[in-house]
Formats: C-alpha cells, sequence, structure tokens
C-alpha cells in the first residue's frame, strides 16, 4: 500500500479517470448480480412447471440489460484506468530520459548501458502495472468480491457462504506465494537468456580473434554452459508454472464439493430452492478472479515498491557538471589557454594529466600526439565538459570553459571521436544529425570538405541510402569521414578530431586537412593523432607522456629537438615508404 503514497503526485492528477474508472467498476459489479438471480429464477420456474412466455420476457430483459450495461462499463474502467496507467508510464520514461540527458561522463561510466536500458523497460512497465493492474485487481477484490459475497447472503444464506468462500482464500494464498515464485524464476530465465544473448553478440564481434588466438574451443564449451543455465532456469520456472493452474482447480473444486455438500442438505430439507443453489453456485464462479487478482495485487505493489526504489535512487543522483546558469550566455570565440594543474578520473587513484598548459591563438591548429594512455582523449574529454573535477582552467577567449552556458558552449564545438556512430537511418541524416532542416547542399559542401561525397555517389541510393545497424556497411574510413562531416556541417569554432582519421589513407588524409586549413579559417581545430604527418602543419603540437607535456613545438622544431617525436616521425616515414613500394610494385 505504501506504493499508493509514493505515487500520491500522480494519482493527485489524475484523480478524476480513478474515480470515473472505479465508478464504471463498482457498476460492473453490480450488473454482474443480475444474470444469477435470473439464471435462478428461470431454474425455479422450470423446476415448478411455470415456464410461459409471459414470465421469460422480463428474465430475458433483465440479463440483456446487465450484459449490454457491463459491456459499455467495462469499456470505461479499461479506458480510464488503462489510459492513465498509461500517462504514468509515459511521464516516468520522460522524466527518466531527461535525467540520462543532463548526466554527466562518471554517472555512465558508474551505470552499465544495459541497466539503464533495464530501468527504463522492466521498472517503468512495472509502476505501469501497478498504476494498471494493481489498482484494478485492488478495486475489482473489493467491489466485485464484497458485492458478491453481500449478494450471496442476501440472497441465499451466510453460513453457506462462509463455507464456500473460505477455500477461496487459498487462491488469493496460491496466487501470491507461487505467483513470487513464478516471477523470480521467469526473471532469472530471462537473465540467462539475455547473457547468452550478449555472450552470442560478443562471440560474433570478436570471432576473428578468437580464431585466430585459437580460442574456438573454449568459447564453444562457454557457449554451451551458457544454453544449459539458460535451459535450467527456464526448466525452473515452467516447474512453478505448471504447478499454479492445478493448484487453483483444486481449490475452486474444494469450493465446489462444499456447496454441493451444504447446498444440496439444504435443497433437500426444504431450507432452500433449486433456483437458490443456481444462482449461489453462478456466484461463486464470479468470486474465482477477484480471489485471485488479491494475490497479483500484493505481488504486483511489492514489486512495484521495488521497481519505484531503484527509479528514485536513478533519479536521485545529480550531474557534476552544473551548467551556470548565471553563466555567460554566448558562444566561445577568441583564444584558447590551457592550464590544468590535475587531473584524475572520479573514483581513480592516479593523475592522468598535469602541468598542462597551452596558448593557442585563435584559428590555428594544436596537435596532440604521444603514445597510447598518455592522455590525449583525456584532455579533449576536458574540453567536452564531461569532467570538471580538474584544478587550474581551461579558458576560450579568455572566460573559463565552465563560466560558459552549456548550450552555448557545446553546440560551437565539432567533436569527432575514435569510434564513431551510426545512427539507422540515411546518410544524409547521418550528416545533419545535429540539425535535420539543414539543406541539402549543407549536407553535399560538409561531405566534400571531409572527403566523402566521391564515395557517397557510389552508394546504391548516394546520400538517401540507409546505414548503420539497419543499412549497409561502410567502411572504417567512409565511417570516420562521415563522422568528420557531421561535424564539419555545424561549422564549429572549435573542432576536434581525436585519432579520426587514422582509417583514412595518408593521401586522403593529406587533402582533408588541406581542405579545413583553407574552410576553416579562423576557426580553432585539435587534432589528436598517432600519425605524426597529421600534425605537420600544426601552430603548436604537444607531446605527451604519462599525462604531462615532454616535447612542443612547430614541426621542425620538434624535428630539431631530435626527441620522441623525431624519432616517432622518422619510423613513420619509413614505414609510409615501405608501404609505397609494396603497392607500387605490388
Ligand atoms: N574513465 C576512466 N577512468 C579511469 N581511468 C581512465 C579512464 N579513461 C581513461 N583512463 C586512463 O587515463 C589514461 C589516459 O587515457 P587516454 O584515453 O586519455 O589516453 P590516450 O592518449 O588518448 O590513448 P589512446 O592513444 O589509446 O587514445 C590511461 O592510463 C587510461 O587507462
Amino acid at each position: 500500500m505504501r506504493i499508493f503514497w509514493r505515487l500520491a503526485w500522480f494519482i493527485k492528477d489524475e484523480w478524476k479517470a480513478y474515480v470515473l474508472g472505479i465508478l464504471a467498476l463498482l457498476g460492473v459489479a453490480l450488473m454482474g448480480l443480475i444474470p444469477p438471480v435470473m439464471i435462478g429464477r428461470f431454474a425455479n420456474l422450470l423446476a415448478t412447471h411455470q415456464l410461459n412466455w409471459q414470465n421469460i420476457w422480463p428474465i430475458i430483459g433483465f440479463i440483456a440489460f446487465a450484459t449490454i450495461g457491463q459491456y459499455f462499463l467495462r469499456f470505461g474502467w479499461s479506458y480510464f484506468i488503462w489510459g492513465t496507467a498509461a500517462r504514468l508510464e509515459k511521464t516516468l520514461r520522460e522524466r527518466l530520459f531527461r535525467h540520462y540527458l543532463a548526466m554527466d561522463a562518471p554517472f555512465f561510466q558508474k551505470h552499465r548501458t544495459g541497466d539503464l536500458l533495464a530501468h527504463a523497460t522492466n521498472d517503468i512497465s512495472q509502476m505501469q502495472r501497478v498504476a494498471g493492474n494493481a489498482v484494478l485487481q485492488m478495486f475489482d477484490a473489493v467491489i466485485t468480491g464484497l458485492s458478491v459475497i453481500i449478494a450471496m447472503v442476501w440472497f441465499v444464506n451466510g453460513e453457506m457462504t462462509f463455507w464456500a468462500v473460505l477455500p477461496l482464500f487459498g487462491i488469493t494464498l496460491v496466487a501470491t506465494v507461487l505467483g513470487r515464485h513464478i516471477h523470480s524464476a521467469f526473471m532469472k530465465a530471462q537473465e540467462a537468456f539475455s547473457t547468452l544473448n550478449n555472450k552470442t553478440q560478443e562471440s560474433i564481434m570478436g570471432i576473428k580473434a578468437l580464431k585466430t588466438l585459437g580460442q574456438a574451443r573454449e568459447d564453444i564449451q562457454d557457449f554451451s554452459h551458457q544454453v544449459d543455465d539458460t535451459i535450467a532456469a527456464n526448466r525452473r520456472a515452467q516447474f512453478f508454472d505448471s504447478l499454479f493452474d492445478p493448484s487453483i482447480t483444486i481449490l475452486i473444486g474444494v469450493s465446489y464439493v462444499v456447496t454441493i455438500i451444504l447446498g444440496g442438505t439444504n435443497v433437500m430439507t426444504g431450507k432452500m430452492n433449486i433456483g437458490q443453489l443456481i444462482t449461489f453456485v453462478t456466484y461463486l464462479s464470479q468470486l474465482i478472479w477477484p480471489f485471485m487478482g488479491l494475490g497479483f495485487m500484493f505481488n504486483n505493489f511489492q514489486r512495484g515498491n521495488a521497481s519505484y526504489d531503484r527509479i528514485e535512487s536513478l533519479m536521485a543522483e545529480q550531474s557534476a557538471i552544473k551548467d551556470d546558469t548565471a553563466g555567460v550566455n554566448q558562444v566561445p570565440v577568441g583564444d584558447l589557454d590551457i592550464a590544468i594543474t590535475q587531473f584524475q578520473y572520479p573514483e581513480a587513484d592516479e593523475v592522468v594529466l598535469h602541468d598542462i598548459d597551452v596558448h593557442l591563438p585563435a584559428g590555428q591548429v594544436l596537435g596532440i600526439v604521444g603514445a597510447v594512455g598518455a592522455g590525449k582523449t583525456t584532455l579533449l574529454r576536458l574540453l567536452l565538459r564531461e569532467f570538471d573535477n580538474y584544478t587550474g582552467y581551461i579558458n576560450v577567449g579568455g572566460i573559463d570553459i565552465r563560466h560558459y552556458r552549456l548550450n552555448k558552449y557545446l553546440p560551437a564545438i565539432g567533436y569527432v571521436p575514435q569510434d564513431n556512430f551510426l545512427f539507422s537511418t540515411t546518410v544524409r541524416e547521418n550528416i545533419r544529425f545535429s540539425d535535420p532542416t539543414l539543406m541539402d547542399e549543407q549536407v553535399e559542401r560538409a561531405a566534400r570538405w571531409a572527403g566523402l561525397h566521391d564515395d557517397i555517389l557510389q552508394l546504391p541510393a548516394g546520400y538517401d541510402t540507409q546505414v548503420g545497424e539497419q543499412g549497409i556497411s561502410l567502411s572504417g574510413g567512409q565511417r570516420q569521414r562521415l563522422a568528420i562531416a557531421r561535424a564539419l556541417i555545424i561549422n564549429p569554432e572549435i573542432l576536434i578530431l581525436d585519432d579520426a582519421l587514422s582509417a583514412v589513407d595518408a593521401k586522403t588524409e593529406k587533402t582533408i586537412l588541406e581542405t579545413l586549413h583553407t574552410q576553416r579559417a579562423g576557426k580553432t581545430t585539435l587534432i589528436a593523432t598517432h600519425r605524426l604527418s597529421s600534425v605537420v602543419n600544426a601552430y603548436e603540437t604537444i607531446v605527451l607522456a604519462e599525462g604531462a607535456i615532454t616535447e612542443r613545438g612547430t614541426h621542425p622544431a620538434l624535428l630539431a629537438a631530435n626527441g620522441w617525436y623525431a624519432t616517432m616521425y622518422a619510423a613513420q616515414q619509413i614505414e609510409a615508404k615501405l608501404d609505397e613500394e609494396v603497392a607500387h610494385h605490388g
């Protein structure tokens, strides 16, 4: 019942729909009392040989009235109660979705995507069941249950009602206890199934690695264990589920046996007529659902509470990234100044960036290079305001990026991550994802700048080709260039390329970088890369190692310094030459 208090905010808004729904339910219950009495009367007329057209018409009339009345009233409660439940689901879903959108990177690091999806689907559907099924079950039990019992006492007799109804409480007990077991067993079966699915997906995605590493046999064994687990979990669920119907049938049987013994005796001794007995039996059948529903209701309330707990605890989490509502409400333009004294990921012990200082005049290119894990991506993530908990500052145009309004700051940044993402739609919609109202010419221009236009024309339907999960797959290089086009189309003040051209061949990369240079005059670009040829024209390149700057300068200066950069560059040049020769002679 506690769940009702917790949903009070919703019930308060929707009380009218609930009242109408419950009134309709009351109407259905009252109408439902009529047919058994009429059938009893019919049986009496039959037994006493008084049946004729004159006295049968009122009976048919009443039954027809009750049936048609129930038809409309049932529609009424369905409409009001289910409609309200659907609204609760919508409200909760929207709240949760909005909450997710407002959260920061640590939140998504803490909660796995699968868990977040589960909350959005299972828990919210459970709340819909509380607001729909459980409310219905509760009022059905109270209204239908009570009215039928009262009618039984009124039209037949109290003692017989007591003994016949007693076994029905067993139905509530079975529905509660067995229902709980069935539910948890089915949940486990579902979990096992989704683990199996994940396992299959992982294996398919990593099939090449699995084969080359000689892991295929272990993988098959692992898979077969998962299948066994899934089958065992399903059998358990099926076992409890199979117990349900027979248990209910036995209890109903007991109730009927009691009725026949007591009712038969009463009819024989003349305490009751045959019509009353038939009325009684018909009423009894109407009680099965409310008693079963009562059991389901307890479980739905209990699960609803657990779901609501989980939803609430997620909603209570606050983003560490705060939008400074009194902040600067303008697009960030101007020089970029980075002065980070220290940064570590939340809940991590190691310092990943320290003593980073950069001054980049507006419109210039900054190169960021260094070994794997040196901190390149981390630095870019700070610029993207994924984390705010660093000491020092990052300024754009002399203003700390934490003081810009988020809705001005973030849209001014074009970010192309290492692992780009294609939405399941056309190439065109993928490119203008940030703003679907952008013109086709703008899409095409962005694609040209990203060196993708000619590739797109080769696709079966050009710009209207479906890509992503449900479409054709693009090559790694094409995906990267599409991601660049998506960033370029908004003509960002700051463009961030995070190893975004790694799958593009050196020649195409050069063309793209040259185009960017001419087309993005006056706008700042940051390029993090493993391929040093990408940053030869940069205003400055910083070399990171273990989170700090170890070398810096222009390309010639870095070569002259003869450090990591110079060695790496020489090695990459030889490699590129070899590749070229192989391609030439090969
Ligand atoms: N979310 C995180 N929580 C804790 N530590 C992290 C997290 N992300 C990255 N790190 C650590 O921070 C360090 C820097 O990683 P980062 O991804 O910035 O390196 P990188 O230079 O971009 O590497 P790569 O060349 O592979 O892209 C690494 O030691 C990494 O393990």
